[in-house]
């Protein structure tokens, strides 16, 4: 009996120190996790010093970010830091690196950060569409979508390669019209990588001297160049200034343009769509939506971005749109640039043996030309076509190379850096078509060749891109030999950048061969 009172006894004073326990043990946890997080955030990336407010934005070239990033890469190494503002950025540099982050943790660093700017155009907060999307549902859910019916739609099979072929005989033609007069190719080669899209996305293309169809390549092109510059970076990480009265009118006024060019291209589309005929991507997207709307419990992230609106639904359009065929057109432009200024002559030889002159190129020529294809990757290299690829985020804390990057820190992959990594080429700022042949001639991958990155965000369009790349170089060689016009400057083979980096305008003359 007295056991048990001493046992009723010490367990109430247990009982009434219980609170004092707890406390500790709170306060005990809260060290434990404040030490560790110091420890960790000793271990974040270096960087240069930061003013206060601005952060390190007076450091950054922001119309040649790569250039600031490949300066600070030497001096703080693979993995840095740096302040936007109050937002985190880390910039990832080198093959190794961004091969650890985009395909080792993966998952790790598949987020993308909230753009507040396309929030105020109209782009859903949760889901700004596909390019644009946090990782998530929503983001998976477009993605499988935009990919299936990509694939539906042709993408790697015969009927796209086709369209893409005939694409490609129109900008012959448009090129011969010339008569060998010099011109400005670069309006025409928008005009016919455009038309491919177009004619996916909206079933029709448009003829090269269509008022209209000038006018939508115009806008889409002066929307890219709105991106780049200090401005809209402050405008993004600072976004009460987007309520001061018609700034981002100014600020954005071409896209908003191109959103009203393609509401009214989907409002034509709604009007004559038909549940059973679907004759393009917009068509398959407002199929889905249909469905998306019947089964509001499925996709509930969809729901909210692509239901109702119709600037909602241009959430996964207009991106879509504009950045792919400007990767395309730079590539392309680029490609003409290149040949003119370090000449064809090996690719005109293999295309005279293998195609010949009497019938149009094939994708399944690609595997019996390995010069053509050594130099449509060198071009990708070369030209640097998205140097500074498309900012991710980080899903979770988690650690790179030692560093320690915590959650929601924006994450900026270099990819110039990779195509240009003086540890995995041999000639990295040459033009040296070398590094994708053996000692036999023959076509080999490169681990560091990533111009579409790599990991969960690689890009969606890479086999179009791919057999888009491959049939408009080899049909534009078969056709003519370029030349720089007497009286002109040789082009600059640096280019502009607006998140893709494009050529300045040149000069050429294509001559019939
Ligand atoms: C030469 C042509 C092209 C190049 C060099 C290129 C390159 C890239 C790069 C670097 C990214 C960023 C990947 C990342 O965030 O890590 C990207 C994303 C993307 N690209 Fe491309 N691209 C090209 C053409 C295209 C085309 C033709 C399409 C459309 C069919 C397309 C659709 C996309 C999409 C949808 C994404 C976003 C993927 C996501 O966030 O899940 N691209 N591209």
């Amino acid at each position: 009996m007295e056991h048990l009172f001493q046992f009723w006894s010490q367990l109430a004073s247990c009982w009434n120190s219980l609170p004092i326990l707890g406390f500790s043990l709170t306060a005990f946890a809260l060290l434990f996790v404040f030490i560790k997080r110091r420890r960790s955030w000793s271990r974040y990336p270096p960087g240069p010093p930061s003013l206060p407010f601005l952060g390190n934005m007076l450091q950054i070239d922001f119309y040649n970010p790569h250039l600031s990033f490949n300066q600070l890469n030497k001096k703080f190494g693979n993995v840095f830091s740096l302040q936007y503002f109050w937002s985190n950025m880390v910039v990832v540099n080198g093959y190794k690196a961004v091969k650890d982050a985009l395909v080792q943790k993966a998952e790790d660093f598949a987020d993308r950060p909230y753009f507040p700017k396309y929030a105020h155009l109209g782009y859903n907060k949760r889901s700004q569409g596909l390019i644009i999307s946090r990782y998530g549902p929503a983001w998976r859910q477009q993605r499988r979508f935009a990919l299936c019916t990509l694939k539906n739609f042709g993408m790697g099979k015969k009927s796209l390669e086709n369209q893409i072929s005939q694409e490609a005989g129109y900008l012959c033609s448009a090129f011969s019209s010339k008569e060998g007069h010099p011109f400005d190719p670069l309006f025409l080669v928008k005009k016919a990588v455009s038309n491919v899209i177009y004619s996916l996305t909206f079933g029709e293309r448009f003829d090269y001297d269509d008022e209209k169809f000038q006018r939508l390549v115009e806008i889409f092109q002066q929307s890219m160049k709105e991106e780049s510059g200090f401005l809209p970076q402050l405008l993004n990480e600072v976004p009460f200034l987007l309520r001061i009265p018609r700034v981002p009118q100014k600020v954005f006024q071409y896209q908003r343009a191109s959103m009203s060019l393609i509401d009214a291209i989907l409002k034509k589309h709604k009007e004559t769509w038909d549940s059973t005929h679907i004759r393009d991507f917009t068509d398959a997207f407002l199929q889905e939506m249909e469905k998306v709307g019947n089964q509001q419990d499925l996709f509930e992230c969809i729901v909210l971005c692509l239901v109702n609106t119709l600037v909602k639904e241009q959430s996964l359009l207009v991106p879509f749109i504009y950045k792919a065929t400007h990767m395309l057109f730079s590539f392309l432009s680029f490609n003409v640039l290149l040949s003119l200024v370090h000449g064809s002559r090996k690719v005109h030889e293999e295309i005279d043996k293998v195609i010949g002159r009497d019938r149009s190129p094939n994708m399944l020529d690609q595997a019996n030309m390995p010069y053509a294809n050594a130099v449509i990757h060198e071009i990708q290299c070369y030209g640097d076509i998205v140097p500074t690829g498309l900012p991710h985020m980080t899903y979770r804390d988690t650690e790179l190379q030692g560093f320690f990057i915590p959650k929601d820190t924006v994450i900026i992959t270099n990819l110039s850096s990779v195509l240009k990594d003086e540890t995995f080429w041999e000639k990295p700022h040459q033009f040296y078509p070398k590094h994708f042949l053996d000692a036999d001639g023959q076509f080999v991958k490169r681990e560091a060749f990533l111009p579409f990155s790599a990991g969960r965000r690689i890009c969606l369009g890479e086999q179009l891109a791919r057999m888009e790349l491959f049939l408009f170089f080899t049909s534009l060689l078969q056709c003519f030999t370029f030349q720089v016009p007497e009286d002109q400057p040789s082009p600059q083979e640096d280019g502009c950048f607006a998140i893709i980096h494009f050529p300045y305008p040149y000069q050429i003359q294509a001559i019939l061969r």
